[in-house]
């Protein structure tokens, strides 16, 4: 029976499946070569197999990945939803813009929620939004609760996908899960807010069944996840680069020194800035 592994912890999984979700135990082959079974995988599932005295479910086989994760683990991922809220906190657009760069370089789909839309005072942020619908990303904003026809088009758009949610603490991730599954009733506000869940180390990962086969893990802050990038690819891939990065006289251009440079002449400013913050940051890690 295929299922999907939904929920990991020393070395028990749960497995959904179309017949419903089972306990189960790897067989010793995963063991063997050293295979690690994540949220995510794909695998085959045999029920009551008998083992000694015991029945257990097991899982006998792993399907190939389409992606992998080394931090949160994970695979096998359809979208990521960023989670930004326009204030507390504040509009974060360089941590947005990270994430959007690094889950493209990934071929992994951003769908953007935009939050607190209703304590929003200040039109720039609108004006941002703006920006990112200009690029045509899925967009969605939320006001403590999404429109009826906006709700319906987020479902459908998650329907039979695995996703993972992804925002700072306090933006509202847990707040729009329970928005778009009553039956969730996740701790939202400021106890979760308090205990800052991102720092904790051993946090296992778990994805929730929104609706029909939709599957959200709710992934922990923004700095958990472990960005990878080059400066290569941040210089082809970043945002919206690479539409016209290709226009780019320079070979190997990272769009900062060279004046007649194309990417540099044409880019939003708004884009750019962030784009040289993050080249930076990433320069700048690799001292270490
Ligand atoms: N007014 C308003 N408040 C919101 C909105 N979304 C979330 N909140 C509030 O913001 C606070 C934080 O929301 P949470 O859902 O706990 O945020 P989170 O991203 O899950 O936070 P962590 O668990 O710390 O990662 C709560 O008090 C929510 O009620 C919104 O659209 N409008
Ligand atoms: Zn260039």
């Amino acid at each position: 029976m295929l299922g999907r592994i939904i929920y990991s912890s020393g070395g028990n999984y749960r497995v959904k499946t179309k017949e419903g979700i089972f306990n189960c135990k790897p067989i010793g082959l995963f063991r063997k070569d050293n295979t690690e079974l994540i949220v995510g995988d794909k695998v085959e599932l045999k029920l009551n197999y008998k083992i000694g005295q015991e029945n257990l479910n097991i899982i006998t086989k792993l399907y190939d990945r389409k992606n992998q994760f080394i931090r949160p683990k994970i695979s096998n991922i359809d979208f990521i939803i960023i989670v930004t809220s326009l204030v507390e906190p504040k509009f974060n657009h360089f941590y947005l813009n990270k994430m959007i760069t690094f889950f493209q370089i990934k071929k992994i789909e951003p769908i953007l929620i935009f939050t607190k839309i209703d304590l929003n005072k200040n039109q720039r942020n609108l004006d941002l939004i703006k920006k990112y619908e200009d690029l045509n990303y899925k967009i969605f904003n939320f006001n403590n609760s999404f429109q009826k026809k906006e709700k319906e088009k987020i479902l459908f758009i998650l329907k039979n996908k695995f996703s993972i949610l992804t925002g700072q603490s306090g933006v509202g991730k847990s707040t729009v899960l329970n928005f778009l599954n009553r039956n969730l009733k996740l701790k939202t506000g400021e106890i979760s807010f308090a205990l800052n869940r991102g720092k904790h180390t051993t946090r296992h990962y778990e994805a929730f069944e929104i609706y029909e086969n939709s599957l959200i893990v709710d992934s922990p802050g923004f700095s958990s996840f472990k960005l990878d990038l080059s400066l290569n690819e941040i210089s082809k891939n970043f945002i919206n680069f690479a539409k016209y990065y290709k226009n780019c006289q320079f070979k190997n251009c990272l769009h900062i020194n060279e004046k007649e440079c194309f990417v540099k002449k044409t880019a939003d400013s708004f884009f750019y800035n962030d784009y040289l913050k993050l080249i930076k940051e990433v320069k700048e890690n690799r001292k270490f």
